[in-house]
């Protein structure tokens, strides 16, 4: 037979079932790597299978990574399955393909560049500062998922939304929370199934976005407002300039993506950075004294400034070794737009492409002693191979939040390394992918405010 009519080996399993509770199981249990190399030493690097109620071709490794990345999206594009789209919206960028991705990712991008970025360093700071001084100052003790993942939403609608705080932020984060459980629910919707719940909020969050953006075109039309105070006045503007960037409808969905992208991603990242900076001392203490450094040369309660992000060398590459091993994303899933070849074999048009980027971060001839965390190894970026440390991504759909959530993450360190010590009250911190990692107890940490207090208020 033609390579082309070959599937590649592996087993579909039960119709529409097939081993999506095997790998549920596996990543609530944290031993999806353990899965996917179980798959790969039976069948090889690519192989068969139905996940979530689709036929899907399983890869893996760098060949794949730079082959997902790199097809057009005539050939892999993006969708979620149905229930996923239905609680987030059919506009959302992710779901999005062709010249619509291309234009909303093009808002998108505008308002989340470096350029841009620098003029909100100063909000964030102090959106940071406060949380601080409302969730860790005088604290014995913090739970540091639960409090990250409220600053990183608080982030996201002081930047985007341009809340910086009252009783409509509280309002959206319960919301929003309620809308998330339900994207991994049995997608059944009637009275009192969590699905059915998870819809209501995301409508209820929707509408008070509209009205947002309501207000903020009148405040706008009134110069009440400004152009770049947050990104829906930024896309409101960008509409009066050009009616043809993006409509009402595609502001309301993309907010709702970046509230996603924004919350668990980044919140993920710190939590596990300030577990192993507690389990690794050595790393700690460089840290500190990078941010030390930092802070002596600051005034009493002055922000941090975009240049003193670049003087963050050692921290990014802490940072970025978090990041290789446990990324937030393990991988991603695409569609078949047509038959397409790879390795040898078919993937035939309709079926699901998931691709496991993250297990290059694990592979030894890439990464000697994997498992080691040794920040030192990101000193020479040019020695990582291409597409083997994409914990952003990569091509047309790399993360557009990187440098956002690079600021975030070393804002925060900087003033919890400058403020406090912490150890680790749990010996054991386990954690599950929901899909993302989640501390099963938070990762409760006991903290004592330091003396030297560059950074206070
Ligand atoms: C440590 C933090 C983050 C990580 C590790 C991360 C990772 C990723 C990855 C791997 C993708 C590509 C997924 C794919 O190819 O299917 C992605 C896409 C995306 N991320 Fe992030 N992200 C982070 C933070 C953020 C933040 C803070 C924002 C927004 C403020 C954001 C917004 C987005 C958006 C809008 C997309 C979709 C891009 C597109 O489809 O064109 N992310 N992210």
């Amino acid at each position: 037979r033609r390579p082309s009519n070959l599937l590649p080996p592996g087993s579909l399993g039960l119709p529409m079932i097939g081993q999506s509770f095997s790998l549920l199981k596996a990543l609530r249990a944290n031993t999806d790597q353990e899965w996917f190399q179980e798959r790969i030493k039976k069948y090889g690097s690519i192989s068969k299978l139905t996940l979530f109620g689709h036929p899907t071709v399983f890869l893996h490794g760098q060949a794949a990574n730079k082959f997902i990345y790199t097809c057009d999206g005539n050939t892999l594009a993006n969708k979620m399955p149905p229930s996923l789209s239905r609680i987030l919206g059919k506009n959302i960028i992710v779901e999005l393909n062709g010249e619509d991705h291309k234009r909303v990712r093009t808002a998108i991008v505008s308002f989340l560049r470096p350029e841009v970025l620098k003029i909100y360093a100063v909000k964030m700071d102090l959106e940071i500062r406060k949380h601080l001084d409302d969730h860790w100052h005088g604290k014995h003790e913090v739970e540091v998922m639960p409090a990250l993942k409220a600053l990183t939403f608080n982030v996201i609608c002081s930047l985007v939304l341009g809340l910086d705080g009252g009783p409509i932020r509280a309002k959206l984060l319960s919301l929003f929370q309620e809308m998330t459980r339900g994207l991994l629910s049995v997608p059944i919707n009637l009275p009192l199934t969590q699905f059915n719940r998870s819809i209501n909020a995301s409508l209820r969050l929707k509408t008070i976005v509209m009205d947002l953006i309501r207000e903020k075109r009148t405040a706008l039309e009134d110069n009440r407002a400004q152009s770049h105070q947050d990104l829906i006045s930024h896309l409101i503007t960008m509409q009066n300039e050009n009616p043809e960037s993006t409509s009402d409808d595609e502001i309301v969905d993309n907010v709702v993506g970046l509230m996603f992208g924004g919350y668990d991603a980044t919140s993920s990242l710190i939590s596990f950075m300030i577990k192993l900076l507690a389990e690794h001392p050595s790393v700690y203490d460089v840290v500190v004294k990078e941010q030390d450094g930092i802070a002596r040369n600051k005034g009493l309660g002055e922000s941090l400034k975009w240049e003193e992000f670049m003087n963050m060398k050692y921290t990014w590459r802490v940072a970025m070794e978090v990041l290789r091993l446990t990324p937030p994303f393990f991988g991603s899933f695409r569609r078949a737009i047509k038959d397409v070849e790879y390795g040898g074999y078919i993937i035939p048009k309709g079926w699901q492409v998931m691709w496991v980027s993250s297990m290059t971060h694990m592979d030894a001839n890439i990464f000697p002693k994997p498992s080691h965390f040794d920040p030192s190894r990101f000193e020479e970026q040019t020695s990582t191979p291409p597409y083997s440390f994409v914990p952003f991504g990569g091509g047309p759909r790399l993360c557009p939040g990187g440098e956002f959530a690079k600021m975030e993450t070393l804002t925060m360190i900087h003033y919890l390394v400058t403020r406090f010590t912490w150890k680790l009250s749990l010996k054991e911190n386990l954690f599950r992918r929901d899909p993302m990692p989640v501390f099963n107890h938070g990762l409760p940490v006991l903290i004592v405010p330091r003396e030297c207090d560059h950074a206070m208020i």
